[in-house]
This record gives structure tokens, sequence and C-alpha cells, in this order.
């Protein structure tokens, strides 16, 4: 029997999960790695560090497994999305630290490259720091002799697929979802844009191909000598692929550190009124591309986290569930976490937290029902967004991502949604896209509906709620948000 491996390079750690013919996780490694902040707004990662980690976890997961590189029919890749590498052509050096897409040092640059309708309309994508062009253009800006470095054809960009592409095989690629992330790709022709590249400033020489998300790229050399690196997707959109979200209106949301929403448009992109985001979903080899319209949430996750950190009212994250579940209902407290503005579908850099509702009757516990609450209520304006923009109300949500081990949230979720919430067996999905990807680019798996059919839940939440009481709820929540506005 052989084996698919996925390498899952995220924002705090690379893991390298060994999936078998069933789709089934075998085994895995996870390593941590630095993460860089040289002045408030900015956030690094070193691309040499990450490297090392992928080779690491790929060798601890083959030996926990007791399997060799021969094991192995193919490698996927997934990856945190936009984070910006530049290296040498020739010594495979990079030539900066990566800039992760957290790193807002670009805001003041983005009014300089026109219009944004034309990077809307384009792209798919608001002219926004997130995304890896202006991250790109900031370093062909400070690093010394980078320009010309990149005009004569001696350095190299590429966003986290491509670095990784580039050290497995040598070749010089991206994939169309990773592309879809860096503002600089027309969205129609699948192509870099060369309006949009030159009114950024970006050489094309140093861009990488763009080629599908499903196809064997080259052969791996080093541990995986051999290995056909057969797929690459952004992570969210491998997480959209791993939930078989083959369909148009099939949707699903991740719930880490942020939470993405991703909803399968079909072949044909639709341009957001409602502020999400339009990216390519996937696309296999020879076929057409799939879309996806997108709702990023930027702090789900991570709003436990700073419960835990900064305000210390829980010790561990899975401690949230029983805080909250000990009081009936939040008291009137809402917890609006705009830490660093607010994403979909508001896009409002001037926003920030608040708690609102305060009395004397709250307590932790109240709050730590808010916080939970507030993943739900972001969600639920997501989904308002999408239902708006494609016309397709949504029918149900596949949930994947740290936080769906929590009963007490997936429950609030559905009440609030309106809709059925289901969470697969397996939790992996971001992995398990990669696997999926890798397999039929290979022949491992013969088509999508195999994979369709190995999908199975694990859990199912219904709604439950009084609609009275939804209405009334949500009604407060828009009131927090609007009290979160024109703050910074
Ligand atoms: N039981 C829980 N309830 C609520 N949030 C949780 C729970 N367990 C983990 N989390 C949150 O989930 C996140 C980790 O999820 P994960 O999918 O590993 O994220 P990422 O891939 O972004 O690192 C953390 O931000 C953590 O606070
Ligand atoms: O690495 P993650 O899971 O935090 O995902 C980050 C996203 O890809 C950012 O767009």
């Amino acid at each position: 029997m052989r084996y698919i491996a996925a390498i899952d390079q995220g924002t705090t750690s690379s893991r390298c999960i060994i999936f078998d013919h069933h789709g089934a996780v075998v085994s895995s490694s996870n390593r941590e790695h630095r993460q860089i902040f040289p002045r408030p707004g900015w956030v690094e990662h070193d691309p040499e560090e990450i490297w090392a980690n992928v080779k690491t976890v790929v060798r601890h997961a083959l030996d926990e497994a007791g399997l060799t590189r021969a094991d192995l029919a193919a490698v996927g890749i997934t990856n945190q999305r936009e984070t910006t590498v530049v290296w040498d052509r020739r010594t495979g050096r990079p030539v900066h630290n990566a800039i992760v897409w957290q790193d807002t040092r670009t805001d003041t640059m983005l009014p300089s490259f026109g219009h944004p309708d034309v990077f809307r309309e384009k792209t798919g994508l608001p002219l926004a720091t997130y995304f890896a062009g202006p991250k790109l253009r900031w370093l062909l800006d400070n690093v010394p002799g980078l320009r010309e470095r990149a005009e004569a054809g001696e350095v190299l960009f590429g966003t986290i697929d491509t670095w990784l592409i580039w050290n497995l095989t040598g070749r010089h690629l991206t994939d169309v979802t990773n592309a879809s992330r860096t503002l600089l790709m027309n969205l129609r022709s699948l192509a870099w844009d060369d309006e949009i590249i030159e009114a950024m400033g970006i050489p094309r020489a140093m861009l990488p191909e763009i080629r599908a998300s499903v196809e064997v790229y080259g052969e791996a050399t080093g541990d995986l000598a051999g290995v056909p690196v057969a797929a690459a997707f952004g992570d969210q959109q491998a997480a959209l692929f791993g939930q078989t979200c083959f369909a148009v209106g099939d949707a699903k949301c991740t719930y880490g550190t942020g939470s993405f929403l991703l909803l399968n448009t079909g072949t044909r992109p639709v341009v957001s009124q409602h502020g999400l985001l339009t990216t390519v979903g996937y696309k296999i080899s020879g076929q057409q591309a799939v879309y996806a319209l997108e709702g990023a949430i930027a702090v789900t996750g991570s709003l436990i986290q700073w419960l835990r950190d900064n305000l210390g009212i829980i010790d561990s994250a899975d401690e949230i569930e029983a805080l909250a579940a000990s009081v009936e209902d939040n008291g009137g407290c809402y917890l609006v976490p705009a830490f660093a503005g607010l994403f979909a579908p508001h896009w409002r850099t001037d926003a920030r937290g608040v708690l609102a509702g305060l009395t004397g009757y709250i307590t932790k516990a109240h709050i730590a029902r808010a916080a939970l609450e507030a993943s739900a209520w972001q969600t639920r304006e997501v989904v308002d967004a999408m239902n708006a923009d494609s016309k397709v109300d949504l029918t149900g949500l596949r949930v994947d991502g740290g936080m769906t081990a929590n009963g007490l949230l997936m429950q609030f979720l559905a009440d609030v949604l309106d809709v059925p919430v289901v969470r697969p067996v397996v939790s992996e999905t971001t992995s398990l896209g990669a696997a999926y990807g890798a397999g039929l680019a290979v022949g491992y798996w013969p088509d999508l509906a195999t994979l369709k059919a190995q999908w199975q839940a694990s859990a199912q939440w219904s709604p439950a709620m009084d609609p009275a009481l939804r209405d009334r709820e949500l009604a407060q929540w828009r009131k927090a948000v609007q009290r979160t506005l024109d703050w910074a």
C-alpha cells in the first residue's frame, strides 16, 4: 500500500500529515517557527527556518509511520497565503525575511497604486495590506539594489507555495489559488495582469509561472527524491477541497486563529458588492478554474487566546466551554474583537475592540460566552453578505479547525445562521485537501466523486433558537459593531 504526504505550512507552524487510501491519517508531525515583530504592525518569518522545519516534519512523519519516501505516491502542499518571499536565483538564499500576511507596513503605499475599483474588478480583491503585491513592492523599494537585480532576472518572488516548490524541485512556479491572493493576477485570464504589475512597479522577470492547483509540478530532490510534487493550494482553498465542496453553493468555514468562510461559486467569478473577496477555489489541470467567494475574519480563535494570555480568565482554550456554559446567556454583554480593525464584510481599519453592555451583573463567565458568540456573529455577517452576493441561500455549513472542538459554540453557530453545521471525521481538512489534490494528479484517487464519497460527518448541530430571540440578539450585536467604528 502506498500513501500521500501533505505539507501544511501555516502561520504559526509547519506540519506534515501522511494519509492512506481511505483519506485516514496515518501519522503527523508539527513544528512551530519564530514570529518576528521588528516594529508595531510588522510581522516577519525566516524562510530558511520554515524550509528547515518542513524538512524535519516530513522526516518525522515518515519515521513515525515506519515509512520511507518510496512508500509515497505523491506529496501535496498547502500554505499560509499572501506571505511574501524574495530569494537569489543562484544561491537560493532569501534577500530579506518573509513579510507575513498580517503585516501592515504597506498601509501608506496603497493609494499610490491607483483606484481600488480597478483592483477589485481585475483581481477580485480590495487594495489592502493583506495581499502579497504591496509587500513585494515594499521589498523592491527598501532592500538596496533589489530592483536592479530583479530587472536583471537575478532574484525571484514567491508566496510560500512557490518557496517550497522551488526548494523541493528547483522550479519557479505558483499555483493559481495562491496567485489569486497577490493583487497581481487577473481573475479571468488567470495570468499576471500587465496593467497592474506596471502600476505596482513589479518586474515581470521575478514572477513565477502560474499553474493549476492539481498538477504534477516535478519530482522532489533531497529527502523526498523521486516523489512527485503534485498539488498546491492556499490553506483555505485546500480546506474547501478537503471538505469536498465541489458543487456550486457548497461552503466551509475553518475556525483557527482567524476564520475563513469560502463558498463555491462555480466556473464564474462573482465580484462582491458586499465586502467579500473573490478568489480561485481550485483548478484541476486541463479543466476550468472553480471560483469562490471568501469572507475573511481576522480574530476568532485568537480572541480565546487573548482571554487566556491577556486577561487570564481561563488557563487553556478548552476551558472556555465549561466557563461559558456555567451561565444561561451572555447577560446582555457583547464582545466585538476588532483588535486590528474589522475584516469582512466591513474592511474598517479605524475600528477597535469593544466590550459593550457591561453592568454589575456581568461575570467572567458572561464575557467567555460573549467571546464565543462573537465568532458566530462574525460568521453570520459574512453569510449574510454571501447570500446577498451569490443569490444562493446557504443551506448548510461544513466546519473544521481548532475551535470546532467547542460544542457550545457550534450549537450557537447553527442557531444564529439558522442552518445545520456539520463537522467531518477528519478534522485536518486543510492537509487532507492538499493530499486529495496530489492523489488526484497522480491517479492515486480516480476522481472527485470518489473523494466526495469518502467524506464522513462526525457531528452535526441543528438550529434550535427561537427566531424572535435570534433577531433581537442580532440587532444587539450590530449595535455593538457600530460602537467599534471610527475609533483609531
Ligand atoms: N475548545 C476550544 N474552544 C474555543 N477555541 C478553541 C478551543 N480549542 C482551541 N481553540 C482556538 O483554536 C485556535 C487553534 O486552532 P487551529 O485550527 O490549530 O488554528 P491555526 O491553524 O490558525 O493555528 C486557537 O486560536 C485556540 O484559541
Ligand atoms: O496559516 P493560517 O491557518 O493562519 O491561515 C492564514 C491564511 O491563509 C491567511 O490568508
